[in-house]
């Protein structure tokens, strides 16, 4: 059995925790999944644990050091990041937080031969390999190989599982690792920036901007950021509806039947007719900017957070009365 090998293996020194730089209410060694633990929204940083809500308090950051220098060496900072890029965690990730995440990197040489991560482990960190060769092992059969560049190990952090696999040196390798404290505080970061623009979207929408703050933050949290291009085509008329879209920049053309009916820019919203009367998509939509940002409501959502208030307030809003 491979566990037992990983269980064997000899002890690596972890990273220690930089618990200075932790608030002291903050107990670095815990392991909870992320939702249960608490941060601090406003300033990205964790809070005191409490039950059945965030501590209101703020409390000092959790400072990443990034006038420290970065143990990437300036000529692989580009590699590093398209490697990190790679994974759909960090791939969309700001570039300040990336250069956070550059900055809390280690680096660590691995012989041939090592259990770099053992299936059923917790997490702690996760990897970019730098130079060398892995091989993924799951249930004691080989899985796959991966080789400079790849990035493994974020599934444990993201989602508090145990390791889904082992990965193994087949030679020697160097890798960076981002432990899942930074890892975490990252995500958090990114959840807590995405929420606060989808909320701003959302209180620019008339009809959204009335709602109590509450039913505002759940909506948020559902909403989902699409970007698409001049021409691609949103919707289809006759299609059935899977989703309601608010615009956040950019402007699209609606069309019926073959006709103009309105140009929608951002504050405005479409999408709702099909999921409100359970019909299939009354007209075409297809963006006309050459960037367009929506954020997407899944039917799902949809049926789930928008009441019944609201769906008869879009329907006494029904576009095709006006145009
Ligand atoms: N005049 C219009 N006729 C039909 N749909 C329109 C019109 N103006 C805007 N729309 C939007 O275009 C969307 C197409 O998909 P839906 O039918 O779900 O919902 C529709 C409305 O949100």
């Amino acid at each position: 059995m491979f566990a037992k090998f990983c269980h064997g293996k000899e002890a690596e020194t972890p990273a220690p925790f930089n618990e200075d730089a932790l608030p002291h209410q903050f107990d670095a060694r815990r392991r909870t999944s992320v939702s249960a633990e608490c941060w601090n929204q406003a300033c990205d940083v964790p809070t005191q644990r409490l039950t059945g809500g965030c501590a209101k308090a703020a409390i000092t950051p959790i400072p990443v050091n990034t006038n420290k220098q970065s143990v990437v060496p300036p000529s692989d900072i580009n590699r590093t990041v398209v490697s990190l890029r790679k994974t759909l965690f960090f791939k969309e990730l700001s570039e300040d937080l990336m250069q956070q995440v550059l900055h809390a990197l280690k680096s660590r040489k691995i012989e041939a031969g090592k259990e770099i991560i053992c299936q059923g482990d917790e997490g702690d960190d996760l990897y970019v390999l730098d130079k060398g060769k892995v091989e993924y092992i799951k249930d004691d059969k080989k899985v796959g190989e991966a080789s400079d560049g790849a990035t493994f190990g974020e599934l444990a952090l993201m989602y508090n599982a145990p390791r889904a696999a082992t990965v193994r040196s087949l030679e020697p390798c160097e890798v960076y690792t981002l432990d899942r404290i930074t890892f975490k505080r990252i995500m958090v970061a990114k959840l807590s920036r995405k929420r606060l623009h989808s909320q701003q979207v959302l209180s620019h929408i008339d009809v959204f901007s009335h709602l109590p703050e509450s039913t505002q933050l759940k909506i948020s949290d559902a909403l989902q950021p699409l970007t698409f291009q001049k021409g691609d085509v949103i919707i289809k008329e006759g299609d059935s509806g899977s989703d309601f879209f608010l615009i956040d920049e950019g402007t699209v053309e609606v069309t019926a039947n073959g006709e103009h009916k309105t140009t929608l820019g951002s504050g405005s919203y479409f999408g709702e007719l099909a999921l409100i009367y359970d019909l299939p998509r009354a007209a075409t939509v297809t963006a006309t900017s050459d960037l367009l940002k929506l954020e997407d409501l899944s039917k799902r959502g949809f049926e789930q957070l928008i009441g019944p208030d609201l769906v008869e307030e879009l329907r006494r809003r029904d576009p095709r009365r006006l145009h």
